[in-house]
């Protein structure tokens, strides 16, 4: 008889559990981090961690362990969880030393590493020197107003037909519209997805490489295994990187045919054309053809869910709803991107959105430099993982009164914020890893928010809908557990 036939699997999971067990503990006790608090199991492994991140849960996990354990929180036996603003300056501000951690290295798509995914502080710093005019406010404002103007409006055309006939799923169409426009923004042209209604296989390419991130970051010994299987769907995800590159090639030819003058055919060749006369600047197609990529995922959830969480949001106040009709129903047919930028009480939802629901709300993880990190009392050393969420810096008691309740009028005098609560809103990340894209998803937030409620007057939720539907699932970003947002005019 075999070996397999005398020892059950149950045997030799004991066994090795018994055998590691000694050699886990002499680490445990011997660990710099041994006096940080946090649950018994964070000394030893990051088993239950992963289990939360896997179940889309981890921005309320870490968020409940900051509530029993404190601001500084042992989540693993390399990472830390911060919520303390002063350290969360610190980590965050330009030149602190606190470089991304390797998940990014992990997550990443794409043959090199694009905006989002740079470590290396110097590699970053060039990149977004390149990027940082043609993602201005001025110049989007300029270049791509129309465009987004015109995406935005018939987003809500196609929301208001669907509503009349019965039902419309905001999250559907701000999704679509959202990546046409980042689409037109990288590519030089619309993926015309609005028009379609449906996403391209483009799109499913790049949801299949992110899905791959994933497996790669949280399941990594399966990923090898994954990469053999004969069966195609699971090819076609492993395969999903070289569709991406692919496809990228119309971003680098819209690019190169511009460089005659026509400098506004996307956001690259805008970038070379400013560049003329500066310093010399230069972007490899494979980098044009990566960060393409990578913008669309930067660029498209991200703005769908903020305002998909916006819309519900506001619908369940129909007080609130009728003062943000009379609003936007007295500005000027056109809805100037001025009037926009002056109408209190629309940007006063839109911030507390951003506070309560914007869209990547989890943790930002970042290195611990040479010189070690002190921190309420305690030391970090350097080479340690600390994260910090904005999912619980937002929900600060003592920071936001009624921290839970969505008040749309919360940021109506903006000028009244203290310092704190300045600090402490961070939707769009901090210091020199802040988002690049926070003026393109302000301009869709406030159009898309204003043609709305002017539009569909007296929307109401579907009969469909329930709060659990709307509780958040956290995979870096979030998204509503039902995938859907359903209104009714
Ligand atoms: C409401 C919408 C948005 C939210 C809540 C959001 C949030 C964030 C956050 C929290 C970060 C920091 C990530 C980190 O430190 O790991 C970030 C970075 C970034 N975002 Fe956004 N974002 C939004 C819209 C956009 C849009 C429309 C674009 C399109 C261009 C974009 C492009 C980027 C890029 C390229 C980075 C990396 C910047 C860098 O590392 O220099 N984002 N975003």
């Amino acid at each position: 008889m075999g070996l397999t036939g005398t020892v059950s699997l149950p045997f030799l999971v004991g066994a090795l559990i018994i055998l590691t067990a000694p050699y886990a503990v002499f680490l445990a006790i011997k660990s710099p981090l041994r006096s940080i608090p946090g649950p018994w199991y964070s000394h030893f492994t990051s088993i239950v961690l992963k289990g939360y991140i896997l179940a889309g849960r981890r921005i309320h996990y870490v968020d409940s362990l900051h509530r029993k354990y404190g601001t500084v929180v042992r989540l693993s036996p390399d990472e830390v969880a911060i919520s303390d603003l002063e350290a969360f300056s610190q980590i965050h501000k330009i030149g602190s030393g606190f470089i991304k951690s390797a998940w990014y290295d992990k997550l990443r798509f794409g043959r090199e590493p694009g905006i989002f995914f740079m470590r290396n502080p110097h590699q970053h710093a060039a990149r977004r020197r390149l990027f940082a005019r043609a993602f201005s406010n001025n110049s989007l404002t300029t270049h791509w107003e129309p465009d987004i103007r015109q995406k935005a409006e018939l987003a809500v055309v196609k929301i208001k037909e669907d509503a009349q006939a019965g039902s419309a799923d905001i999250l559907k169409w701000w999704t679509l519209m959202a990546t046409d426009v980042i689409a037109h923004l990288s590519f030089g042209e619309s993926f015309r997805m609005l028009e379609s209604g449906k996403q391209t296989p483009y799109i499913d390419a790049i949801q299949a490489a992110l899905l791959c991130g994933v497996v790669r970051n949280e399941l990594s010994w399966i990923y090898p295994i994954l990469r053999q299987l004969p069966f195609e769907r699971i090819k076609n995800i492993m395969n999903a990187d070289n569709v991406v590159f692919d496809h990228g090639a119309i971003a680098v030819r819209n690019m190169r045919s511009a460089r005659d003058g026509l400098s506004t055919a996307n956001l690259f060749s805008q970038m070379l054309g400013q560049a003329d006369g500066q310093e010399k600047t230069e972007i490899t197609d494979i980098a044009v053809r990566t960060e393409a990529g990578n913008l669309i995922v930067a660029g498209s959830d991200t703005t769908a869910v903020t305002l998909t969480y916006l819309i519900w949001a506001i619908l369940k106040q129909p007080q609130l709803q009728a003062a943000l009709e009379h609003e936007v129903g007295d500005l000027s047919p056109d809805l100037t991107s001025e009037e926009l930028k002056n109408a209190p009480l629309l940007n006063s939802v839109i911030e507390e959105t951003l506070r309560l629901y914007g869209a990547a709300p989890g943790a930002l993880p970042r290195i611990v430099p040479e010189k070690g990190l002190s921190v309420c009392g305690y030391f970090i050393p350097s080479g340690v993982i600390v994260s910090t969420q904005a999912y619980t810096l937002h929900r600060d008691s003592t920071v936001f009164r009624d921290a839970q309740k969505f008040d749309g009028y919360r940021f109506i005098n903006k000028s009244q914020m203290t310092a704190i609560q300045k600090t402490a809103m961070s939707p769009f990340g901090a210091g020199s890893r802040i988002c690049i894209g926070l003026h393109l998803a302000w301009m869709e937030l406030r159009l898309g928010a204003a043609l709305f409620f002017r539009e569909c007057r007296g929307a109401k939720l579907n009969d469909e809908m329930n709060d659990e539907m709307m509780e958040m699932d956290n995979r870096f970003l979030i998204a509503p557990k039902g995938h859907c947002c359903k209104i009714q005019l």
